[in-house]
């Protein structure tokens, strides 16, 4: 059924009283009058840069209006954490963005976003812009670079996302919503940040799926993941490596909501597979995608 301005969500179950059980909410928590006036939800995998984020954008829009605040003494309010009672995911409200963590991989991130599609749905949200912003291992492009996903693939690098239902497969698109992501592109430009368009695999794993050899298990070889990284790149124009964009755009495309995804590449894993960037490098890079959102969002406000 649509809510009160247009925005439905394709699930004719969804009639009575609901309990977002991992986000600490319910259908009888006053959600229109808190959540109605959102039009971002930019998602990420750790708690932390999504406080961060959640902290850049009360300073970018000038400290907005309509944010949820922990109780406090301070002069200073304190953004407050509403996933902290449920205790498996944070996310914050900031005026009209939502900033929440999703954990590692698209199990996890489905969970909070089914709730919080299922929260934009019962507050009366409409036209709401969905963004992850995280991180990933690139291919052939310098380290400390955003990508601006076109397409994600799956980690057959097939360019779909397979949801397995009721012992069944069903294949969604993947693709973003480009209007958004030319913007972020020029938002990125702005700021003088690197950025570039590419496609992203958005694997099941880390390790193998993503073709490792520095798992604690491995039956490939160098030759394998060499000619699965190139096949990847070479065939099918992927630039990075991630473990929720298929998930991510899948469900929003089947939410008809505009959604993006930019992560900054940690390395290139056509030179190796581990992770070794010094903290204050890898906060900055990380900081990256951060940014150019915080644009995104200030200019489209
Ligand atoms: O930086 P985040 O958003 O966590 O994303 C990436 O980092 C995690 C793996 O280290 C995976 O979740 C991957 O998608
Ligand atoms: O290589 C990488 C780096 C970050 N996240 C991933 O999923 N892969």
């Amino acid at each position: 059924m649509a809510n009160s301005k247009g925005f439905k969500l394709s699930n004719p179950h969804l009639t009575g009283e609901d309990f977002l059980y991992h986000i600490g909410l319910s259908t009888n928590d006053n959600l229109a009058q808190r959540f109605g006036d959102v039009k971002f939800i930019c998602m990420g995998g750790k708690a932390s840069r999504m406080k961060d984020f959640a902290n850049l954008i009360y300073k970018v829009l000038g400290k907005p209006k309509n944010c949820e605040f922990e109780a406090s003494d301070n002069d200073e309010p304190v953004l407050k954490d509403l996933g902290a009672s449920a205790g498996r995911y944070s996310y914050f409200k900031v005026g009209p963005v939502i900033s929440a963590n999703h954990g590692i991989g698209s199990a996890s991130m489905s969970v909070v976003l089914h709730e919080l599609l299922k929260l934009t749905h019962y507050s009366g949200c409409n036209d709401v812009t969905w963004i992850r912003i995280g991180t990933s291992g690139g291919l052939g492009i310098e380290p400390g670079t955003p990508v601006i996903t076109e397409q994600s693939y799956n980690g057959l690098l097939e360019p779909c996302y397979k949801q397995v239902a009721c012992g069944r497969e069903i294949v969604y698109d993947t693709k973003t919503t480009a209007d958004v992501a030319k913007n972020l592109l020029e938002c990125a430009k702005r700021l003088n940040l690197p950025a570039m368009f590419g496609n992203t695999v958005g694997a099941n794993d880390f390790f193998e799926e993503q073709g490792r050899l520095d798992g604690a298990l491995c039956n490939h070889t160098e030759e394998d993941k060499m000619a699965f990284l190139k096949r990847a790149h070479d065939e099918f124009g992927v630039k990075n490596m991630e473990m929720e964009s298929a998930c991510f755009t899948a469900m929003c495309n089947r939410a008809n909501t505009k959604c993006a995804v930019i992560c900054v590449t940690l390395l290139n894993r056509l030179h190796g597979d581990q992770v070794n960037v010094a903290k204050e490098v890898l906060k900055s890079w990380e900081n990256r995608p951060q940014e150019i959102v915080a644009e995104f969002i200030r200019s489209n406000c």
